[in-house]
């Protein structure tokens, strides 16, 4: 199974994502179904060790007894030795805010920005930014004008951004975060930068990128993709 990213995290949602189900059920759905990229902020992994009750400030147990009318309560049970007045003197019990928990884990987060269409309609693949070799490859497969949401997508992954692109089926998705990532790593790239220095530098490649896709047609959908991009000298790789 083929699978997608570099250091980036991205979530692709399709027409056959459960959450397309979802969305039916809701009151506003057909405004809810449209392009959207969300570009999100990269958030620093905690460094804490393991994630337990007590790290996140829980110091009960919970206990559920049944009362005589067959009803149930629940009740947190204080800690052996501490009276529920000095539990609250400590301020245990409290509800904790969100923002508490992201200072207990180290969590820090960065500006959270929404774009909901292109911020401008490019009439071609040069104008996103992407390397020439991979725009010649695209014209050679007859695709000149990128759909919208390679326009919106394309910019914003090649500036490091992390997104969520959510868009209906057909719309282009997969090109969408493959181009940024063939125009850093892979044969296309390799060959640029090995004529730029003047030869092979030998060594073997490692991993570079990872698609993970729900299914293997759908992943086999996307090593398609990535054959056309690449061209039939490059196809081996995939
Ligand atoms: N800029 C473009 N110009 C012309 N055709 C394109 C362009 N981008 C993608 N396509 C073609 O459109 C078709 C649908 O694209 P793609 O599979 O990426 O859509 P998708 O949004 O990922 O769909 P799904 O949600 O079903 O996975 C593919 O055959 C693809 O090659």
């Amino acid at each position: 199974m083929p699978a997608l990213m570099s250091s980036r995290f991205l979530l692709l949602v399709g027409e056959s994502f459960p959450i397309r189900r979802a969305l039916a059920t809701h009151k506003n759905a057909s405004s809810l179904l449209h392009t959207s990229i969300h570009c999100m902020s990269q958030v620093e992994p905690p460094n804490h060790g393991s994630l337990t009750l007590s790290s996140v400030g829980f110091q009960g147990e919970v206990d559920k007894p049944i009362n005589k009318g067959g009803k149930s309560s629940s009740k947190v049970k204080p800690l052996l030795g501490s009276s529920p007045g000095s539990l609250k003197s400590k301020g245990i019990g409290k509800p904790i805010a969100s923002s508490e928990k992201k200072k207990a884990f180290g969590i820090v987060e960065r500006k959270k920005q929404q774009i909901e269409a292109a911020p401008f309609a490019a009439k071609s693949f040069s104008e996103l930014g992407l390397p020439l070799v991979l725009i010649e490859r695209l014209e050679k497969e007859g695709f000149s004008v990128p759909t919208e949401v390679q326009s919106t997508a394309v910019p914003t992954i090649l500036q490091n951004h992390d997104v969520i692109i959510q868009s209906y089926t057909g719309s282009g998705k997969t090109l969408a975060y493959l181009l940024p990532i063939l125009s850093s790593i892979g044969p296309l790239m390799n060959k640029v930068s090995k004529s730029a220095s003047g030869g092979d530098s030998g060594g073997k490649m490692g991993i570079e990128a990872v698609v993970v896709a729900p299914s293997r047609e759908l992943g086999m959908q996307i090593v398609r993709e990535f054959e056309n991009i690449l061209g039939v000298e490059n196809k081996k790789v995939v």
